[in-house]
């Protein structure tokens, strides 16, 4: 497929998604299937173009004056993927499947209007209704925040110590580029592709079915590592879902101690039972039931709520959520950490410490929440996060996260070049 067809089909996908509400991955599937003759290199540039134009849905429909499928589409290729208006009207020139787009004096026209005359929410590109959230998380930062949202993440590896080590696996992806995380001490990255450009497969590689890796955001690895797990321990990971944490918690201690992996839905916990298998992992009990972590009270050492969240941190990744949350999502969000602070807290020993991690960046579902817990429970004290973070990273020097009022640590696309994390640590007073 050329250009122009790829275009046809951004915009087709777009109108699916936007008329019939359909996620984004169904959407480019149904497509997919009814167009069977586009190869996976067309498939790759659709999805790319589809994810982008969302990222930038408000500053493109200002550009454009107008937020159409098309208008999304077109800008995208002009912003994002720097085409020129010239080059773009010359190569849709004579491609029958191409769509009809504006002339290039327009498309000129557009580029040139000023974006710093908008609104700053759409700027930002994030919902109107959220700048204040945004702001009140990040004070003069946060259009600068939000905007870093709008980028393509990377694909983020994280090496298991278990079974190889980080040069292992950067040899194995060389060809791709890869290079060691700057703050993740295991962590290996593969920047993401320009434009058309698809992203490697790294599940396909005999590497991963070895078990050397598994695919982790930085800041995941970054919120396992700041839990500060130790060889021996007795963990409970209460919102398990399919193990990410507790899979980097077993390399951290170097499969000595024993993890609790338990979580409310338990269909979430199956796929990690093959991925302990595949990580040589023996020390994790998947935990099914409730009521299977009875006697468990008061026993571990620590206790990680990886809570569940609207996942405002993770943008870059399913851009459409950004335009799909509401403030239901919120208030039901916030009510369900409200009680796994409650359920979870109750297995820390004392002394013990609980972390709580959101991939979110509102402070409705981090401060708001920790600073709540805290007052509902004096049994338990904050803990110093400056040291945590100095031994959690791999270079001291690299950048910091935010400070969240001495309570946590934020981690955002900006600041740290990871999905947006939260962390928060309690102990409980002996
Ligand atoms: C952010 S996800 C966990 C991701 C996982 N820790 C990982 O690293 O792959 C949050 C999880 O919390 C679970 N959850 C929601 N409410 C819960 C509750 N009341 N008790 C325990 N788990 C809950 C959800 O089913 C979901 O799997």
């Amino acid at each position: 497929m050329r250009l122009g067809g790829r275009l046809q089909a951004a915009i087709e996908v777009l109108t699916d998604i936007e008329t019939r509400h359909r996620p984004v991955p169904d959407a480019l599937k149904d497509w997919g299937l009814s167009h069977r003759f586009a190869g996976s290199g067309d498939r790759a540039a659709i999805s790319n173009l589809v994810h982008d134009a969302l990222r930038m849905k408000l500053s493109h429909g200002f550009i454009m004056d107008g937020d159409t499928p098309a208008d999304l589409a077109v800008a995208t290729l002009l912003r994002q993927w720097n085409i020129t208006p010239e080059e773009l009207t010359a190569s849709l020139d004579g491609d029958k499947f191409a769509p009809e787009i504006p002339s290039t004096d327009h498309l000129v026209a557009c580029l040139a209007r000023d974006l710093s005359q908008a609104e700053p929410h759409v700027r930002a590109d994030i919902p109107e209704w959220l700048a204040a959230s945004f702001e009140r998380a990040f004070g003069d930062q946060w259009e600068a925040e939000a905007q870093a949202m709008t980028a393509r993440p990377p694909l983020d590896l994280r090496v298991n110590t278990l079974a190889t080590d980080r040069d292992q696996v950067l040899e194995a992806f060389a060809e791709q580029g890869a290079h060691a995380t700057r703050l993740a001490p295991n962590g290996i990255r593969i920047e993401p592709g320009l434009g058309p450009q698809r992203q490697i497969a790294a599940t396909s590689e005999v590497s991963f079915a070895r078990g050397w890796f598994e695919i982790q955001d930085e800041g995941s690895q970054l919120a396992a590592a700041l839990a500060g797990v130790y060889p021996g321990e007795k963990v409970l990971d209460y919102c398990a879902g399919g193990g990410g944490k507790s899979l980097a918690f077993a390399a951290m201690m170097n499969n000595e101690g024993s993890i609790n992996a338990y979580d409310a839905d338990r269909r979430r916990l199956a796929p990690m039972i093959e991925r302990i298998r595949r990580a040589g992992v023996e020390i994790i009990h998947v935990k099914e039931r409730a009521a299977n972590l009875a006697g468990l009270e008061g026993r571990m050492d620590r206790v990680l709520i990886d809570a569940p969240c609207t996942g405002t941190g993770t943008w870059r990744r399913r851009p459409d959520a950004k335009w799909r949350i509401s403030d239901k999502n919120i208030a039901d969000r916030t009510a369900d950490q409200d009680k796994v602070l409650e359920d979870a807290s109750v297995f820390v020993r004392p002394g013990g410490e609980l972390a709580y991690v959101t991939c979110s960046l509102l402070p409705e579902e981090n401060t708001d929440r920790v600073k709540a817990f805290l007052q509902r429970h004096p049994e338990f004290e904050t803990i110093s996060l400056k040291e945590r973070w100095r031994s959690a990273v791999a270079d001291a020097d690299a950048p910091v996260p935010y400070a969240d009022q001495n309570l946590g640590l934020v981690l955002s696309p900006r600041r740290t070049g990871t999905d947006g994390f939260y962390f928060a640590g309690f102990r409980r007073k002996a």
